[in-house]
């Protein structure tokens, strides 16, 4: 996986699609229902299957054709008989698994399931989170516990809020695998009209950054939640970059221009959107809200709140130069106040 970082725009025209395909989405919230959208307005033929763990709201996505708990606006064209709630019968059946469930609750989630049940198959993660308990990015975690070959393995990344989807506003997906026919193949069963793709092969770079710009996107709304204003987080984010720039090249150092859209587009849109549960759950504890009141209050998983505690862990070993990170894990793990915090990490931005 060290070649060198490509995008290409996917040319639907030239797509040739095995009628066969199946797809597996794994997951019930937000980016999984968006993620069930794009595949279903997308008209290369496929035959799509849906696991939650919610009974009543696969009842209720059965009867009214719309998600009851996230993002209901979006109409659901998924066959009643293809929405389960059975794991290993909708991962048996299909070719391509599509990851959709927060990082923190995924090896709990796969359980039952062992490398067998996934022999043969295609296994794409929308998650952009670390293994808590293994302080792994997806990728890795997936390879170690179901020996998944890097070569099947892709990585959806945005920068893309599910909201967004959801309105069909024009979004870019980047799609990264280390097996660009397989990549290719995945986004051409993911664009629309509103859903353009970015292929690349980075996929330890797009997972890192992508996780790491939750943690980004949380100083953030602490940053708005105890008075900064816009010219601050302007310095915060760019920052940030850096930050990401040093961690990423420190873990997967291969010749990558950070300020592609899979990287600096992704943690400019979960920094600034409205839709960002990362920076609604960091505005909240700027204001003063323990995390417990914060995550209650939200509904909605935050990602990098777990991501601060692995990152701080991991990077034990690359020992990167990241005040930023530090200071939001001082405040979400070590209590330190959210005001002052800021004031000690103000001082060593430029
Ligand atoms: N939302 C977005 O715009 C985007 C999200 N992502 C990523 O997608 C992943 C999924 O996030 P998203 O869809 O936003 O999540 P949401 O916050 O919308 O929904 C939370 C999901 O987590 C599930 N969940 C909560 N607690 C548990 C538990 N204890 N065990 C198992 N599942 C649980 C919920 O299931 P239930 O409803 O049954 O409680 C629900 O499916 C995350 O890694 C996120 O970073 C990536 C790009 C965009
Ligand atoms: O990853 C995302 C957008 O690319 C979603 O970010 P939030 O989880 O902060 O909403």
């Amino acid at each position: 996986m060290g070649r060198r970082f490509a995008f290409k725009f996917v040319n639907l025209r030239f797509s040739v699609m095995d009628t066969s395909t199946k797809i597996a989405v794994i997951g019930g919230g937000s980016w999984a229902t968006a993620n069930i959208k794009m595949l279903t307005d997308n008209r290369n033929p496929k035959e799509i299957f849906w696991w939650m763990r919610d009974e009543e709201n696969i009842e209720h996505i059965k009867k009214y054709k719309h998600n009851g708990s996230y993002l209901s606006s979006i109409e659901i064209k998924v066959p009643a008989t293809n929405i389960t709630s059975n794991l290993a019968e909708v991962v048996e059946k299909c070719d391509m698994i599509l990851l959709n469930i927060p990082a923190a609750f995924l090896k709990e989630v796969l359980s039952t399931l062992n490398p067998d049940s996934f022999k043969g198959k295609k296994v794409i993660s929308a998650i952009k989170g670390f293994i808590p308990e293994d302080n792994m990015i997806i990728g890795e975690f997936m390879n170690k516990s179901f020996q998944i070959p890097f070569e099947d393995i892709v990585v959806l990344s945005g920068p893309c809020h599910a909201e967004e989807v959801a309105l069909e506003k024009l979004s870019y997906l980047t799609i990264a695998s280390p097996d660009q026919a397989l990549a290719t193949e995945f986004a051409n069963l993911v664009n629309t009209r509103y859903i353009k793709t970015n292929v690349s092969d980075d996929i330890y770079g797009t997972e890192y950054a992508a996780v790491l710009k939750n943690i980004y996107a949380v100083a953030s709304g602490i940053c708005h939640g105890v008075g900064y204003g816009d010219n601050f987080q302007s310095v915060l984010i760019s920052n940030a970059i850096q930050e990401i720039s040093r961690f990423v090249n420190a873990v997967h150092p291969i010749d990558r221009d950070i300020k592609e859209s899979a990287y600096l587009g992704d943690l400019l849109v979960t920094a600034y959107s409205q839709f960002s549960r990362n920076r609604t759950f960091g505005n909240m504890i700027g204001k003063g809200y323990n995390v417990r009141s914060a995550q209650l209050e939200m509904n909605m998983v935050a990602e990098g709140y777990y991501a601060s505690k692995s990152l701080h862990h991991i990077n034990k070993q690359y020992k990167v130069n990241m005040p930023i990170c530090r200071a939001v894990y001082a405040i979400l793990y070590e209590k330190h106040s959210p005001s002052i915090e800021m004031k000690l990490l103000a001082d060593q931005l430029s």
